[in-house]
């Protein structure tokens, strides 16, 4: 099954990503998530240290998807990928989280501050459909309420053949995105059964849920009224939050993965400040959120790992 603009909406939104990341000497908190696109689903994610990411030719290990990681500060992301302010929801109709405002726990946390800013994202649009085979691999990296957060985006393919191989990478996913074409309502129906699928391999409530139209440029009036409307209705059976996106124009692009990445990162957080809730947490110097004291014994506690906590 084809959902169009899954990967060249990556492409311009998950633009200038893979740097090499920074040494990890300093340390902040950050959940793994990720993001899983079902024939476009995404997955958020807080990034590792160097050498850590998971490689996109194999799913992620239980320890590399399952643990807190620990972000080291990177350089300055880029002005666009900057979020001060909790981003709004596209449709009210279908959006479960109406509120307008990070949560007051994560907003003390977090100190914001303005950064310096350098280059911008590439802003491809291929109008040439070039399958994905099994899965593509982004990583996005933001700058939220000062903090620096990166999601992983793991962007399945969506055609039938493909289907063992993308279920491989559904489970652990914050966030699932699920596309479709606004211009074949058909391809709305398959949104179920990759929901389903992704749905499966995690556990309930665990993940935000997105529908995403795309093709957006090309439609207009009653026709785009009509199919929205569709599309909402199905959001809400799915409890998903529901966007209308164009890859080639890059309507709503930006806004839809920054909501994405806030849903995320405020998650990721919120996660953190409970498992750490008798741990002291601190933002140091406005560059990073520090824990101190001993998280709660976990298994992923107790795994050996490089990323000690500071
Ligand atoms: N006009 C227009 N064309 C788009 C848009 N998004 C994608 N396309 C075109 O639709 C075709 C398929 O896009 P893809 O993003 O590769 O589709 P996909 O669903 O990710 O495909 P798989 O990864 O193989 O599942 C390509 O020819 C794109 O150029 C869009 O927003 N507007």
């Amino acid at each position: 099954m084809v959902i169009a603009g899954a990967n060249r909406m990556l492409g311009r939104a998950a633009a200038s990503q893979t740097q090499t990341p920074p040494p990890t000497s300093e340390i902040c908190v950050a959940r793994w998530s990720r993001v899983v696109l079902v024939a476009m689903v995404i997955a958020a994610a807080g990034s590792g240290g160097p050498g850590r990411e998971p490689q996109p030719s194999q799913p992620p290990s239980d320890s590399e998807r399952m643990k807190s990681s620990l972000t080291p500060l990177g350089p300055p992301v880029s002005r666009d990928r900057v979020i001060d302010s909790f981003p709004k929801w596209y449709t009210p109709e279908a959006c479960l989280q109406l509120r307008e405002h990070f949560h007051g726990q994560v907003s003390a946390a977090c100190q914001c501050r303005n950064t310096g800013t350098v280059g911008f994202c590439k802003n491809v649009f291929d109008r040439d459909y070039k399958a994905t085979i099994g899965v593509d691999f982004e990583i996005e990296r933001f700058e939220i309420a000062g903090i620096p957060y990166s999601l992983q985006i793991w962007d399945t393919a969506g055609q039938e053949k493909f289907k063992c191989i993308a279920s491989a990478y559904y489970r652990g996913a914050q966030v699932i995105i699920t596309a479709f074409d606004l211009t074949d309502v058909q391809t709305l129906e398959h949104t179920r059964q990759w929901l389903e699928d992704a749905l499966k391999e995690n556990e309930a409530g665990s993940c935000f849920v997105f529908l995403v139209g795309t093709k957006k440029d090309l439609l207009s009036g009653a026709s785009c009224q009509q199919a929205e409307a569709e599309a909402v209705h199905l959001a809400k059976e799915m409890q998903a939050e529901y966007w209308s996106v164009s890859a080639k124009t890059g309507e709503n692009v930006k806004a839809f993965f920054s909501r994405v990445a806030a849903l995320a990162f405020e998650q990721s957080v919120l996660q953190d400040l409970e498992r750490w809730s008798s741990a002291r947490l601190q933002v140091g110097d406005g560059d990073l959120i520090r824990m101190e004291g001993s998280p709660p014994e976990t298994q992923e506690s107790k795994r050996p790992s490089g990323l000690g906590c500071c």
